[in-house]
């Protein structure tokens, strides 16, 4: 495998049913590696079954997704080894300390802890959290919360990092703090890939954005690229609000 070519994601004709329906219909999508993606769509778009299905948590009916090379169906524990995936409502243990978690969570990758327990520190440090580290989680705040889960989904310094609205209920501090992390990975030459329904987020921060609806991708690119796709289709799309909107109403 040429390991430099290789994209960090692609995904080829993923389906999945939900009760006779398809959620994901048939989906492609090609993320080369040190790229920030965003991938927007109105709720029920098909956007946190695609990731489950990337993630390894859902069986894809049809179709493939490879991270970095690595099948997620055929060969599961290399794709996972080099994957982060930070659900909508990750689960944290509320009877540890964050040190406490993180080393928990960095032994079951398998992280040794002389490169575990400095990663740890940083990590809380970059979030604020590091103030933190007597209390026990239970006593959390939810955007506290959502900050250990993060800092829980780097430990093993993941080459693609896949998060579901990692920005939602997050006050403008916390949610500076995580921005700054993401592109700190993608200045590493890691991939970011998230859903978010902040437009706001994607405009900023990604370098290419997909917008899918009923489970395919219905547009994609740069945002001046979308702007183009928008106003060639139709009008004039001077925000991604527009655009969005505007894309979104004529697929549908
Ligand atoms: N476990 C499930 N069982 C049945 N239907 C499901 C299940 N999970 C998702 N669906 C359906 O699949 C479709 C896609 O849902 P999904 O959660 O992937 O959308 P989404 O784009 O993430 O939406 P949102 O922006 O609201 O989070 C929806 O119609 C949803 O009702």
């Amino acid at each position: 495998m040429n390991t430099t070519s290789t994209a960090a994601l692609e995904i080829t004709g993923l389906v999945k049913f939900f009760g006779g329906k398809p959620a994901v219909d048939s989906l492609d999508l090609s993320i080369p590696r040190g790229e920030f993606h965003a991938l927007l769509g109105p709720n029920g778009a098909g956007k946190t079954t695609t990731l489950r299905m990337v993630a390894g948590l859902l069986k894809p009916d049809g179709g493939t997704a490879r991270i970095l090379g690595h099948d997620v169906t055929q060969d599961p524990v290399a794709a996972k080894r080099v994957l982060a995936f930070l659900p909508d409502d990750p689960l944290l243990y509320g009877k540890l300390r964050p040190l406490e978690y993180l080393e928990f969570v960095g032994g079951l990758w398998g992280v040794a802890p002389a490169i575990g327990a400095p990663r740890a520190e940083e990590l809380l440090r970059w979030l604020d959290l590091w103030n933190h580290t007597g209390e026990l989680v239970e006593g959390f705040s939810r955007g506290m919360r959502q900050k250990l889960a993060l800092a829980g989904a780097l430990i093993h310094d993941p080459q693609l990092l896949i998060l579901d609205e990692p920005l939602t209920g997050l006050d403008a501090g916390a949610a500076r703090q995580v921005k700054d992390l993401l592109l700190e990975r993608v200045a590493q030459g890691k991939t970011v890939v998230l859903t978010t329904h902040i437009l706001e987020i994607a405009e900023r921060l990604a370098q290419r954005i997909s917008i899918i609806q009923r489970g395919r991708i219905i547009a994609q690119g740069t945002l001046d690229e979308l702007r183009a796709h928008a106003a060639a289709t139709g009008g004039p799309g001077a925000s991604l609000e527009e655009v969005f909107l505007q894309l979104t109403a004529r697929a549908a």
